[in-house]
């Protein structure tokens, strides 16, 4: 399934800038979109935080290496530009993770569910680091490689055809002869709901005044593809109020005072 407004996606990645070829490739930042709205992907080292939005934004599943830092997406979604940012799992990148929340609106949770620590993580280290988002912040869980414990996620979308450095075949494409060995479910859904009440109330946020924990958490596998547009584009819809709230709030008419004072002092010479 494509999204209903499809339109190229820009990546940027602090990583790759020191690479001379890459930076010639780099696209012009005065031409780039400024975001309306941004999202966060938070999780552990290794839970497939690069390759779910590789298979949103490049409908493939492909080889990736730990990341370095963080990296973002810009992905148009009707007449909105939405920032979408990845970050490094691993611990010495840690205190970024601050940095990339603040004033998201939304932030993805992701663990692996073939992998309880993961999840504890989420709550353990993960967490706090929202603290510096929008108050209104929406939260969604996403237990990913779902294709490795569900029958049902093995089912694959197809693959953009160009490209090429996309992993090789995909056995897992049916799941029947060949599908390939499940693993062992470590984490099962209730967990992932019994979490999101817990971040409720860590946010100090009314249940039933927010989100139901059965519309925010995810199951999902970026190797087959499973679930993956229904994340991003629930997530879309959910952020589009605060888009709109923003917008307004700039466009509503307001006084500078700082630039009255200007003006006054000027007039009156006092200050030239
Ligand atoms: N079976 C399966 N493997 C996956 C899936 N998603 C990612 N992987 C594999 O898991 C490993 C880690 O994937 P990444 O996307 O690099 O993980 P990450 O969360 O971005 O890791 P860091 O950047 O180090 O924080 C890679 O070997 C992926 O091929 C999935 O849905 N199913
Ligand atoms: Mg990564």
């Amino acid at each position: 399934m494509k999204g209903k407004f499809d339109i190229d996606v820009l990546v940027a990645s602090p990583s790759t800038i020191t690479n001379r070829r890459v930076q010639r490739a780099m696209p012009d930042y005065a031409k780039m979109k400024k975001p309306d709205v941004k999202l966060v992907v938070l999780g552990d080292l290794n839970v497939g935080k690069t390759s779910l939005l590789h298979r949103y934004t490049e409908r493939k599943f492909k080889d990736t290496i730990s990341t370095v830092g963080g990296a973002f997406f810009l992905k148009q979604w009707g007449p909105y530009n939405i920032s979408i940012w990845d970050t490094a799992g691993r611990e010495q990148f840690h205190g970024l993770g601050s940095l990339y929340c603040r004033g998201a609106a939304a932030v993805i949770l992701t663990y692996d569910v073939t992998n309880w620590q993961s999840l504890a993580e989420l709550e353990d280290r993960f967490l706090y680091l929202t603290d510096t988002a929008n108050s209104d912040c929406i939260f969604a869980i996403v237990g990913n490689k779902a294709d490795l414990t569900d029958p049902r996620a093995l089912v694959a979308e197809p693959e953009e055809e160009e490209g090429g450095d996309e992993k090789e075949g995909v056995p897992w494409a049916n799941p029947s002869p060949t599908a390939p060995p499940m693993f062992r479910k470590q984490v099962f859904r209730e967990d992932a709901v019994a979490l999101y009440s817990r971040i409720l109330r860590y946010k100090l946020l009314d249940e039933a005044a927010s989100m139901p924990a059965e519309r925010m958490c995810f199951e999902t596998s970026a190797k087959t593809g499973y679930n993956v547009d229904l994340l991003f584009e629930t997530l879309f819809d959910m952020v589009l109020p605060s888009i709109l709230r923003k917008k307004s709030q700039n466009e509503s008419p307001t006084v500078d005072l700082e630039e009255c004072l200007e003006v006054n002092r000027t007039k009156d010479g006092c200050c030239t």
